[in-house]
């Protein structure tokens, strides 16, 4: 059976733009990062039940991979499959990271349910499923390469630019998302003009790396530095910080 790549994302840049109940609008560019990716299959089992072969650090319940199942699990074809086949990931992406591993997982999980239980659904069908499971999951689910991302995550628009060569580095510091955002809408909270909104997501990601420093490309970098002060100890030129934390990345010529 084929074997899916699962790929890795940062966050060229992110700034908030609104605040909606406890979250938090973002504008952002997301990348997919071509030498960074989980490798996932169906495998036969004939375990009766859905079940996910691999290494994670969550349970089976809390899985990206599981929610998208229980979504799907109504379609006659869906639960008919996973009686005999499991689903297996291999890891390569570190979890916490800032990295979108569980959405991306979750992303393509849909894809291939979609293509072998015959569900024919659109990438806006599948988008609508993906939103329920995570913010970052309707990104990877269109399978860019670059887009701009607004909203929570739901409104992604693909950017036409050169695929980048990105490297990633993920200091083993777990970084808690929402605390982050806690201190950033205590502290450090601002939001994104609409005229600078609209320069931004029309600039190429190189030349927006090229105007930022890693705290004016990352509104949650300070937040992020707050909550864990070691994050600090990474700063180097030319490196930016993705999502939430914890890695850093930079753009090879
Ligand atoms: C900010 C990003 C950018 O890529 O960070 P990373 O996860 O990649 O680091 C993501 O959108 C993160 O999405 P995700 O990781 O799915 O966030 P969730 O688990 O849904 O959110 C955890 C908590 O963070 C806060 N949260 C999350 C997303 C958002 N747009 N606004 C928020 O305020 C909420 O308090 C929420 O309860
Ligand atoms: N399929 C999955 N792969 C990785 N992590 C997962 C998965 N499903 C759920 N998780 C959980 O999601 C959380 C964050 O995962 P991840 O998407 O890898 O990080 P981040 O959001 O920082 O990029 C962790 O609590 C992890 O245990």
């Amino acid at each position: 059976m084929k074997s899916f790549k699962s790929y890795a994302k940062v966050n060229i840049f992110l700034k908030i733009a609104d605040k909606r109940d406890n979250y938090h609008e973002l504008v952002s560019r997301f990348i997919r990062v071509h030498n960074l990716f989980d490798i996932m299959s169906f495998v036969k089992t004939n375990k009766k039940a859905m079940y996910i072969i691999g290494d994670f650090g969550c349970k089976l319940e809390s899985n990206t991979v599981y929610k998208v199942y229980n979504l799907l699990k109504h379609y006659k074809s869906v639960e008919e499959f996973f009686k005999i086949y499991s689903v297996k990931v291999e890891k390569n992406i570190p979890e916490f990271a800032g990295l979108g591993g569980g959405s991306s997982n979750a992303a393509t999980f849909l894809i291939m349910v979609n293509e072998y239980c015959n569900l024919n659904l659109s990438k806006d069908e599948l988008c609508d499923i993906a939103v329920q499971v995570g913010a970052d999951v309707p990104f990877f689910v269109y399978e860019y390469d670059s887009a701009n991302v607004r909203g929570i995550g739901e409104i992604v628009e693909k950017f036409d630019e050169e695929v980048l060569d990105v490297q990633t580095i993920t200091p083993k510091i777990k970084c808690d998302t929402g605390k982050i955002f806690n201190i950033f809408r205590e502290k450090f909270y601002k939001q994104i003009s609409k005229e600078e909104e609209n320069r931004l997501l029309a600039l190429s990601s190189k030349e927006i790396l090229k105007e930022f420093s890693i705290y004016e490309a990352n509104d949650l970098y300070e937040a992020a530095i707050t909550v864990e002060p070691k994050l600090k100890e990474y700063e180097k030129e030319n490196w930016y910080f993705s999502g939430s934390g914890s890695s850093f990345f930079k753009i090879n010529e």
